[in-house]
């Protein structure tokens, strides 16, 4: 095929469309919303309204998720030589600690709200949610981040993703927020969830 015939291909959408996406490609591209959507958005509307079809964004909840309960609520680094940060010069073997929820609660850098889940912090992007400072860091930063944050975040859209096709949630009465840290950010009395098959 000549160049001339494959911009053709790809620039007149009246004569050349893409194939429909197999269920998995439309679920990953898609997110929650796009497997049997009406069905179970109508359930959840009515129970919650994170869940409204309009407002679904799976990566915004998760995001605001790890943002209030980051697993790690602090991260350790130990300084290796002699080292300046800001105008304090830090000697050998001092331990600093990256406190990821205090940060991820400050008031001066999240607002008023910054106790609240609103997961429209992160509607564009988290440098815009950020302000591009390194307020928001779930996973670490720099070279040794995470290297399983993209599986992680894949594989929880794609459990997620299957469960909401198949039921809708209710918190339990029996649920208490009690969030701590016991090595990782955890609830303590569990997280009691009512499942109802739709
Ligand atoms: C939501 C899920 C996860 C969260 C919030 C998370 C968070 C983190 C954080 C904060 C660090 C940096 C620790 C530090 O600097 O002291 C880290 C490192 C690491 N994570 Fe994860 N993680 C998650 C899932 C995973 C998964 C699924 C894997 C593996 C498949 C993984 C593998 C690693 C490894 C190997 C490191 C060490 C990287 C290094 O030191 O170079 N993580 N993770």
């Amino acid at each position: 095929m000549s160049p001339e015939q494959i911009k053709d291909v790809f620039t007149k959408m009246g004569d050349f469309q893409k194939p429909k996406p197999n269920p998995l490609t439309r679920l990953l591209a898609m997110g929650l919303i796009s497997y049997k959507g009406e069905k179970w958005a109508k359930h959840r509307k009515i129970i919650n309204p994170a869940f409204h079809l309009e407002k679904l964004k799976v990566t915004m909840i998760l995001n605001e998720a790890l943002r209030l309960y980051p697993l790690a609520a602090s991260l350790v680094q130990i300084v290796h030589k002699e080292t300046k940060l800001g105008n304090l010069i830090i000697p050998v073997g001092v331990e600093i600690a990256l406190p990821a929820i205090l940060v991820h609660h400050d008031y001066e850098l999240w607002g008023e709200n910054a106790k609240q889940f609103n997961q429209e912090r992160f509607s564009e992007s988290i440098s815009k949610a950020t302000k591009g400072q390194v307020s928001f860091f779930p996973f670490g930063g720099g070279p040794r981040i995470c290297v399983g944050q993209n599986f992680a975040l894949v594989e929880t859209k794609m459990a997620l993703s299957l469960m909401l096709q198949n039921f809708s949630f209710e918190t339990s009465s029996s649920y208490a927020h009690a969030p701590c840290s016991i090595t990782t950010v955890q609830p303590q009395f569990g997280a009691h969830v009512i499942l109802h098959k739709i």
